[in-house]
């Protein structure tokens, strides 16, 4: 599903940040990325949806090369990719309906299909009820939820987030990963950068270790294995 072979990114100020990744995660897998700050995992992360562009290797989702990729065929390969930030990234003049439509405004699907497509996210993440509302009139729980259900509405099959739970307290975080479980549970592959100790020791899964730019552990039911 994602394979990722011999992987480096150095950046423009010189900074290596990956220095030879090889994984390969399979179709269905939930997998945390864990490490120290500035270990690299964001950067893992960013190649993964081509936020940022590998220096050397390949990573390969479904067969394309994310690597090999020409700018104007990015966008086309991020619809199967859907990605959850720690600040939510809202439109902040967009209410949770339109935030949530936007992705399939783009690609024109018919109002109907959208409408559709995004109530049935809504009642996912069970915020139905305020989709008329303004990221500003919501929780942070409650944005994170609005974020998680634009990630999916194009029923990607691969869910990447970025410390999901970062911005949020611990009951919330909790709400979170039920989330997050559901979309797996439905078949979706889901990668997720976190600093949570509880979560990675509680909801066991795949750990990937990253320190100084490198896998160095790599679990199946592994812990969360730093000090916070
Ligand atoms: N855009 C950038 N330009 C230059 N250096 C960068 C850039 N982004 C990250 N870095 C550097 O690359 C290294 C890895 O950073 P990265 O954000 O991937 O780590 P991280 O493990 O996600 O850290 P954190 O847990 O603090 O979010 C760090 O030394 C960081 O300073």
């Amino acid at each position: 599903m994602i394979e990722m072979k011999d992987v480096w990114k150095t950046y423009p100020n010189g900074v290596m940040a990956l220095n030879g990744i090889d994984t390969y995660i399979e179709k269905g897998e939930f997998v945390y990325v864990v490490g120290p700050s500035g270990a690299g995992k964001s950067t893992f992360i960013k190649c993964m949806y081509r936020e940022e562009k590998p220096t050397k290797g390949s990573i390969l989702i479904q067969g394309t090369d994310l690597a090999k990729l020409r700018e104007r065929n990015i966008p086309k390969v991020r619809r199967k990719i859907g990605v959850v930030f720690q600040d939510f990234k809202l439109l902040p003049k967009l209410t949770v309906f339109e935030n949530v439509a936007f992705a399939l405004e783009v690609i024109e699907e018919s109002p109907r299909t959208i409408r559709k497509r995004v109530n049935e996210v809504l009642d996912l993440v069970k915020l139905r009820d305020k989709a008329k509302s303004f990221p500003d009139e919501l929780s942070g729980g409650e944005q994170q939820r609005v974020s998680i259900a634009r990630s999916i509405v194009n029923r990607p099959p691969v869910v990447i987030a970025d410390e999901p739970t970062g911005n949020l307290d611990p009951e919330t975080a909790w709400g979170i990963m039920d989330i997050l479980q559901e979309i797996n549970d439905r078949g979706a592959t889901v990668v997720m950068a976190t600093h949570n100790k509880d979560i990675v020791n509680t909801r066991k899964k795949r750990v990937i270790a990253i320190e100084g730019g490198r896998i160095v552990r790599d679990e199946q039911k592994g812990e969360y294995g730093y000090e916070v």
